[in-house]
């Protein structure tokens, strides 16, 4: 019997979702050894400036299809949103399993709601996406750039270093943190989550038969949908982490919809377009269609040339 090895990140967040997935992987087959192997990606060590100015699409991933590549692992457990929208043809997302919650969560020193922050309340977030909408809804508060793990970020809070930030409501579940210590869940219509957010992408090598059919049996067809619309009209639209830019699929009375955001980043603008189609390619490509068409992607470009 083969023995596999899954490559993770050695954040918790990482470490845990990559345990949870291989739980329910070893559920489907218990007598497949499967063990972990940390790997240190670029985007892991620059901790100390904001990743969006780093740049590069994938600094997650590259050290990781690395290793895919050498053989060193079979397959890496991604959050799906962090994998670059085109992938070298060497490699798959095989499986996408359910997906956990997609919305943003705002959390706050007191427990407060958004449209009840003081003004001049400061808010943490590294998220062009978050920080445009964030202004958009509120002139009044500062946006502050914040940086590092779930509980690096929760204590810079309650330090008081911010009176708020924005995290994944899914990096907060898998960590097992309550709801206790959420102020709100932002409406994903009102407050559009990032692609993919919330979702896991595992990661092979696409002539590996074997272990790609063994990942089907813990992949989600919906989840793969909707994160398939999600991930076309971003690659349409060449996004990335560096602009501000979300979207998220859903299934409303059995059709599928696609909502997508493009934004400047001081927010004063906010493009939302929502359509449906059944296919998710051709869904992804509509909202994109509809992107180039009212300028948004301008945008977009805009920012990309200055990068
Ligand atoms: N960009 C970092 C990142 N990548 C995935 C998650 C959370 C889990 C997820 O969205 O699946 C986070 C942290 C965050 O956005 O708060």
């Amino acid at each position: 019997m083969r023995k596999f090895t899954v490559g993770s990140r050695r954040s918790d967040l990482a470490m845990t979702q990559s345990k949870q997935f291989i739980s329910s992987l070893k559920a489907q087959f218990p007598d497949v050894e499967i063990d972990i192997k940390e790997i240190v990606t670029k985007g892991d060590r620059i901790v100390d400036v904001q990743l969006s100015k780093v740049g590069g699409k994938g600094l997650f991933v590259k050290e990781i299809e690395q290793a895919l590549a050498n053989k060193e692992i079979d397959m890496a457990i991604h959050s799906l949103k962090d994998v670059p929208s085109a992938l070298d043809p060497e490699f798959t997302i095989a499986c996408v399993p359910e997906r956990e919650d997609k919305r943003d969560a705002f959390l706050s020193n007191g427990n407060v709601a958004f449209k009840d922050l003081p003004a001049g309340s400061v808010i943490g977030t590294s998220s062009l996406r978050r920080s445009a909408q964030l202004l958009a809804m509120r002139d009044d508060v500062e946006v502050k750039w914040v940086r590092g793990n779930i509980d690096t970020r929760i204590k810079k809070m309650e330090s008081g270093e911010y009176d708020a930030i924005v995290l994944a409501a899914a990096g907060l579940k898998r960590m097992g943190w309550s709801d206790d210590i959420v102020a709100e869940y932002f409406d994903p219509e009102s407050f559009i989550p990032a692609i993919a957010q919330g979702a896991l992408g595992i990661e092979c090598r696409s002539d590996d038969k074997e272990l790609i059919d063994m990942l089907k049996t813990v992949h989600s067809d919906d989840d793969a949908t909707c994160t398939t619309a999600e991930r076309t009209f971003l690659r349409r639209m060449d996004g990335s982490c560096q602009v501000p830019i979300g979207g998220y699929a859903t299934y409303e009375d059995g059709e599928l919809y696609l909502t997508g955001l493009i934004m400047p980043e001081d927010g004063s603008e906010q493009y939302i377009v929502k359509k449906s189609h059944q296919d998710p390619k051709a869904l992804g490509n509509l909202v994109a269609d509809e992107m180039e068409r009212i300028g948004a992607k301008d945008i977009i470009d805009r920012i990309n040339e200055t990068l």
